[in-house]
């Protein structure tokens, strides 16, 4: 039965992270966003999130082109075609190229619908079979290692399963080297947002003496040759983020030995059709992934959790609770961590109601589409 789009709204909305994060690239704090809504001829919803950040320093998009392409050209290509599926979605806006955030945010919203259509929860209708995931955490760069070591250790107690640290040129192996000494047997992390280069093999190599699950993206963020030339002389696995955008992209790093692990962000490959069909792919392969995060609210939040329960999904994500980012999340209930995991909510599409307070509270503007 085709899916009956009669209208889709476009909301904006402007949150604060309870604590600014701090990568390679700089520091964030206010988080720009849309919440895209896909409404149907039987009165259901289906709700997605766009999570490009308003500068292009992590990929080329920004919260301004992602709104532009929805608004533009994806949009229209709702309004003039039958979606019987949602995989229907992403082959319906082949032709316009890259914009994966974009993307996502209107094919997530497709596959809420979707799923609450057929009254099964997202992550049934993805295939996955998990009622609850492994989380992990994403510490941004600290002021000081002193800093750093209590934020981790308050993780650590909280139940966390792996923790991830940002990594620079200056704020790298001395600091993983404390952070082991202190924990020795806690599953860490390191990822560098593309912040090194080949000539930095031998300082990258000091790395392996301090048993990391793995290192993310050390080199440019358009790169699989290098990779595959510092993964053959590194013992430590590393998993790509920037780099891959597509199931292509995929199969090509594996083939080169670029990586060893793919952390897999729904926006940034187009969407949950093509994160599928990547997971797919690796665990044919032998290839570990998990799910990334972009700081995201609650739909985001919701949308990685129903990905995350596809068995291929053997690692701990980013996907930490909503109190972690914000005072207060505009799902409900909030997500919740206990015991560094989240329990998969068995209700239609993702699973959470709209906090409808909140997000009028957080809305800054709204445009409606008719079809
Ligand atoms: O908690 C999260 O949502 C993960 C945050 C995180 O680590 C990242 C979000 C966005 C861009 C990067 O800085 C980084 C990443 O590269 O994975
Ligand atoms: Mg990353």
């Amino acid at each position: 039965m085709a899916i009956s789009i009669k209208q889709i709204k476009l909301r904006k909305l402007n949150m604060r992270l309870l604590n600014p994060f701090r990568t390679s690239f700089g520091t964030m704090q206010d988080k720009e966003f849309y919440i895209t809504e896909a409404i149907d001829t039987h009165g259901n919803s289906g709700f997605g999130e766009s999570v490009a950040f308003t500068s292009p320093w992590y990929t080329e998009e920004t919260v301004q082109t992602n709104v532009h392409v929805m608004e533009d050209f994806l949009i229209k290509i709702l309004q003039e075609n039958k979606i019987n599926h949602p995989d229907d979605v992403s082959k319906l806006f082949e032709p316009i190229k890259r914009n994966n955030m974009a993307k996502a945010a209107l094919e997530g919203a497709v596959w809420d619908l979707y799923a609450k259509g057929k009254n099964i929860p997202l992550a049934t209708a993805l295939g996955g079979e998990k009622k609850e995931i492994d989380v992990g955490i994403s510490i941004g760069i600290q002021p000081k290692v002193k800093d750093l070591l209590n934020v981790i250790d308050d993780y650590v107690h909280a139940g966390y399963k792996r923790i991830k640290i940002k990594i620079k040129p200056g704020w790298d192996v001395d600091v993983l080297r404390a952070v082991r000494e202190q924990f020795p047997d806690t599953p860490i992390m390191a990822d560098a947002n593309s912040a090194y280069t080949l000539a930095d093999i031998e300082h990258l190599q000091q790395l392996d003496d301090l048993n990391l699950t793995m290192i993310e993206q050390p080199l440019a963020h358009d790169d699989i040759v290098d990779h595959a030339k510092l993964q053959a002389v590194m013992k430590t696995p590393i998993c790509l983020d920037e780099s891959i955008h597509s199931l292509d992209d995929t199969r090509k790093a594996i083939q080169l030995g670029s990586c060893q692990i793919i952390n897999i962000k729904i926006g940034r490959v187009g969407g949950l059709t093509e994160a599928k069909r990547i997971h797919d792919y690796c665990l044919q392969h032998g290839v570990d992934v998990w799910c990334g995060g972009m700081l995201e609210a609650g739909v985001g939040r919701a949308h990685n959790i129903a990905l995350t329960t596809l068995s291929g999904f053997t690692l701990p994500g980013d996907t930490a609770g909503s109190s972690r980012y914000w005072e207060k999340d505009i799902i409900t209930p909030e997500a919740t961590v206990e015991n560094g995991l989240i329990k998969v909510p068995n209700k239609p599409g993702i699973g959470y109601e709209m906090d409808e307070e909140a997000l009028e509270a957080f809305t800054v503007s709204e445009k409606v589409f008719d079809f």
